[in-house]
């Protein structure tokens, strides 16, 4: 389980946020631009300290302000996919999902489960927006991480490849059995691939921009879910 009690001073306001995410489950944090979502992404990653609070891991204490303790990135254990691929440039596709992985059998089934096996011997540069990013997320996932943390992984994708890798993940994400964080700005895609969605707003969490933004939806998401029962329901947390 991963807990999350933490603030820390931003330029305009401070970030002030206590939840937690179970294995097997995704947390899909949404909010408006500049609320604060990648700096809890960096904090939870290990690239920033928080000033007060604790990040805990299990049993697991990566940082906790006031006994000084701070895990730093590599330490942790923890994948991260943003919106720019990152794959070595100079290692072919299959070298790349390898990178760090600890089962060999497992690159070549994801690889083959996000279809770009066909690939294998493919330089970054060879192949398609889509395909890279489908590559990184085999990347992230391969090395057996203990948390998968995604900022906006979809957001420079076409339509067809961002449902394609939505699938995905919504197929994978119990098998994983770790705790998933995706910030997203795509409220259809909070709800569809969502356990628990949070909002975050100026730093604390609040469901109001999410009711405001299921407002303005017409109470209907593009998937023909609706966003009254999302609410409704144990999906937001209410502060
Ligand atoms: N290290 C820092 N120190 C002080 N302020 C920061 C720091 N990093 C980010 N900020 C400020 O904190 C606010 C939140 O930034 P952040 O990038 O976390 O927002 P966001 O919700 O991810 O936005 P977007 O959706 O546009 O990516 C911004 O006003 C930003 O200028």
């Amino acid at each position: 389980m991963l807990r999350v009690d933490v603030t820390k001073r931003l330029k305009h306001f401070d970030l002030e946020l206590e939840f937690s995410c179970a294995p097997g489950t995704l947390t899909a944090i949404v909010g408006p631009s500049g609320a604060g979502k990648t700096t809890l992404v960096r904090l939870l990653a290990g690239l920033e300290k928080p000033d007060t609070g604790c990040i805990t891991f299990g049993k697991n204490v990566w940082a906790d302000a006031a006994a000084r303790i701070f895990v730093p990135a590599r330490k942790r254990g923890l994948s991260l996919v943003f919106q720019d691929y990152t794959l070595f440039p100079h290692l072919s596709i299959r070298k790349n999902v390898a990178f760090a992985a600890p089962n060999p059998d497992r690159v070549d089934e994801l690889m083959e489960m996000f279809g770009i096996r066909h690939l294998a011997s493919s330089k970054p540069a060879s192949i398609s927006g889509g395909e890279r990013q489908r590559a990184a997320f085999c990347q992230a996932i391969a090395r057996e991480p203990v948390l998968l943390l995604l900022d906006e992984p979809f957001s420079a994708l076409d339509v067809a490849n961002r449902r394609n890798l939505r699938s995905r993940l919504k197929d994978l994400k119990s098998d994983l059995n770790i705790p998933i964080l995706h910030v997203t700005h795509d409220l259809d895609e909070a709800v569809f691939l969502g356990d628990t969605v949070l909002a975050v707003e100026q730093g604390s969490l609040s469901s109001d921009w999410l009711h405001k933004q299921y407002e303005q939806n017409n109470d209907v998401a593009h998937d023909g879910s609706d966003y009254r029962t999302v609410l409704a329901g144990n999906w937001v947390m209410d502060q």
